[in-house]
């Protein structure tokens, strides 16, 4: 999902005017800055609606905004202290995933198949009160290890709106169970009420991911794959070619 709304006044850029509007999200920092292996790729996974893009802007910015387009991926870039340690963070969002109809295998995007080759360590994320989302979990985590069939995988599962206690569908101990077939540690959550524990998840991820340094066959195969394209960058061109167009527009007409 992408952004709408205002993060950060002054800080963060907008078109202006009333109404709904497109967030420069969180600028990320030149990739030379990132500290040599100290970084942590983190992609965010799961289905329509349970929260992806909310967790991750609660935990750059403590901040929960309630409105959001959807199904836009976008980078986030960040450092965080670890254990004393700077550490370089990359944090993908990605469009949701969806089971297919024999509830085995999924629909995703090619997009999000070059982010999990390219991520270290995933946060699979269903809602609470969505038991059809949790059921995508098993199938979702299935398609990671096709990704990456061997070597440890760095995974958390988060049951976010644990807020919305009266539709919960999914009982807390499902989700531990779940997360440790998947040999993961569950964290049940709320974006949009509990920055504390929205945090502590992704800071145990980044931990897992520097500890494990990150996916060995990768390394060991020698393969590089191109880290995503940022859709902040194509989407603020695209904004930028709408403003010149307009403005060719309206000066011609004036003639
Ligand atoms: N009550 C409650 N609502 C939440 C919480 N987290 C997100 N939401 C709401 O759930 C809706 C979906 O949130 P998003 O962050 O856009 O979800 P997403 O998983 O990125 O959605 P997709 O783009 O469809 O993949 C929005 O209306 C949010 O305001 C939460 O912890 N509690």
């Amino acid at each position: 999902m992408r952004l709408i709304g205002d993060l950060s006044p002054g800080n963060m850029n907008s078109s202006g005017g009333s109404g709904n509007f497109l967030l420069v999200p969180i600028p990320e920092y030149p990739l030379l800055d990132c500290v040599p292996n100290r970084t942590a790729k983190i992609v965010v996974l799961g289905a329509s609606n349970v929260g992806k893009t909310a967790l991750i802007v609660r935990f750059l910015t403590k901040r929960f905004i309630g409105d959001y387009e959807a199904n836009t991926g976008a980078l986030y870039s960040r450092k965080v202290t670890l254990d004393g340690e700077e550490v370089s963070l990359q944090i993908q969002d990605t469009p949701c995933v969806a089971l297919q109809d024999d509830a085995e295998g999924l629909y995703c995007q090619e997009q999000i198949n070059r982010s999990i080759y390219w991520a270290d360590g995933y946060v699979l994320v269903f809602s609470i009160t969505d038991h059809n989302s949790y059921r995508t979990i098993q199938p979702l985590y299935q398609h990671v290890r096709r990704i990456h069939p061997s070597g440890n995988i760095p995974v958390i599962l988060v049951g976010n709106k644990s807020d919305l206690l009266r539709a919960r569908q999914v009982p807390a101990d499902e989700g531990e169970t779940l997360a440790s077939s998947l040999g993961g540690v569950y964290f049940e959550a709320s974006a949009r009420e509990n920055h504390e524990g929205v945090h502590a998840a992704f800071l145990h991820l980044c931990q897992e991911v520097i500890r494990g340094g990150g996916n060995g066959e990768k390394r060991r195969g020698g393969l590089h794959l191109a880290r995503p394209k940022s859709p902040n960058m194509q989407e603020l061109k695209r904004r930028f070619r709408q403003v010149l167009s307009s403005k060719v527009k309206s000066s011609s007409s004036a003639l």
